[in-house]
């Protein structure tokens, strides 16, 4: 099981930080949130160029691809305190054999099935295929929790510096 706790309390701070710089109380910010982790996969997607089988460049180096994976990260967690399920939900660490693109399809599935029902069970699987597409990626807990805390700090800095 992933310890998921010391991520939600940091994302909870940087997201109350956003709600009160930018005014934001009341207001229910799933549907941006679900169209930001939208964006932020399709950005993780391209610099994996996991889908461009009419291209030879290289991927992206594997810094820049846990920097947007992590980015992913932040929007599935602030989506889970939004909704309260910080508390309930349990992820594993596994081993999974799919390839990248049939990773990032599972999350996108996912994200459209959370978005229908918002409900616990859709957010679990929704989180679990993200933990899967990381590790899929290559990516350790450790490395993807190092990244996400350093992310983290720059998005702090970010809304100091009235970004
Ligand atoms: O309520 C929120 C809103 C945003 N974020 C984080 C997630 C992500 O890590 C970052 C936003 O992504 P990014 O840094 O790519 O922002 P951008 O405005 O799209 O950046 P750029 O202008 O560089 O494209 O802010 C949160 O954690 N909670």
């Amino acid at each position: 099981m992933v310890n998921l706790k010391p991520l939600f309390e940091i994302q909870r701070a940087l997201d109350e930080k956003i709600i009160a710089k930018h005014g934001l109380y009341q207001q229910n910010l799933i549907p941006k949130k679900i169209l930001a982790l939208q964006v932020e996969l399709g950005e993780l997607a391209n610099e994996s160029r996991c889908f461009k089988f009419w291209s030879v460049k290289p991927p992206s180096p594997r810094e820049v691809i846990l920097e947007e994976y992590v980015d992913a990260l932040h929007f599935v967690l602030s989506i889970g305190l939004e909704k309260g399920y910080d508390q309930v939900v349990r992820v594993q660490k596994r081993q999974t054999e799919v390839p990248e693109v049939e990773a990032f399809r599972q999350v996108f599935d996912c994200i459209t099935r959370f978005a229908e029902t918002e409900d616990s069970q859709a957010y679990q699987a929704l989180f679990q295929s993200v933990l899967d597409l990381g590790n899929r990626l290559g990516f350790s807990w450790e490395e993807i929790e190092q990244a996400y805390k350093k992310k983290n700090e720059v998005n702090h800095l970010r809304q100091e510096q009235g970004y």
